[in-house]
């Protein structure tokens, strides 16, 4: 069977910089892959590549390809069926904008459906990512919402797309233990319930352990191993 991503022989340089050297890594539909290592191994430059998202500071080169569709690093186009959530997630969401709002607006480009059937699968989506009271939640800004509340609804706008690919880079480092446990929670069972393939980027073993079936180690720009439970 075909992977569903398959990346080989990344190369990113930045001001004269080989940071990542030869890097590959595959995804099987379905299949959850950590990528681990520590602190500037190239994890994040890695994903970053895979999204097309380094911009011109780095000089990325691999082949990369989505199925059966061959993508180009150094620019975003051609994702479809791939969708990223992050750290920093929820700085990217727009402040002024009620979160209800901007998953009906996601929902609505994906399935162009009309804005009350959006309106009720935003709900929905909160739901689905254990957010309590999302009625009355999705009428809040992201300010008046807690940081644990903030990740949820990136990883519902995230999930709105129905993506085949999710790639979540440290999305539970900037939460409390217990949050964290819980947004974990949360990603292992929306994986499971639609069947999302996950490349995990996380520096914690025990979440990779808990989430993913498969971990390639990363140091320096290269892939040192992969662990397999
Ligand atoms: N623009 C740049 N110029 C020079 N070096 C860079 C640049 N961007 C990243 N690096 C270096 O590339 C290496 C890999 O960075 P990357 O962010 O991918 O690491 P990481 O494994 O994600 O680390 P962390 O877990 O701390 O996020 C690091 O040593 C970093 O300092």
């Amino acid at each position: 069977m075909q992977p569903l991503l398959t990346l080989d022989d990344l190369v990113v340089a930045a001001s004269g910089r080989r940071l990542v050297d030869g890097v590959g890594l595959h995804v099987d539909a379905g299949e959850r892959v950590a990528l681990v290592g520590p602190s500037g191994a190239g994890k994040s430059l890695t994903v970053g590549a895979v999204l097309g998202r380094l911009g011109a500071a780095y000089d990325a080169t691999a082949r990369l390809r989505l199925g059966d569709r061959a993508l180009d690093v150094a620019r975003p186009t051609g994702r479809d069926g791939l969708a990223a959530v992050h750290q920093a997630s929820a700085v990217a969401l727009n402040p002024v904008v009620a979160v209800g709002t901007q998953l009906a607006l996601v929902v609505r480009r994906r399935r162009r459906c009309g804005r009350a059937e959006a309106r009720r699968s935003a709900v929905a989506l909160l739901r689905a990512v254990d957010l309590d009271d999302a009625e009355r939640l999705r009428r809040r800004c992201p300010g008046e919402l807690s940081g644990g509340q903030r990740q949820r609804v990136c990883l519902a706008l995230a999930l709105a797309s129905r993506p085949r690919l999710l790639i979540a880079d440290e999305p539970t480092t900037a939460l409390d233990t217990v949050t964290r446990r819980r947004t974990a929670d949360t990603l292992d069972r929306l994986c499971a319930q639609h069947g999302t393939a996950l490349l995990l980027v996380t520096h914690d073993v025990q979440v990779a352990r808990d989430l993913c079936t498969r971990a390639v180690r990363l140091e320096a720009g290269r892939v040192v191993g992969e662990d397999a439970w």
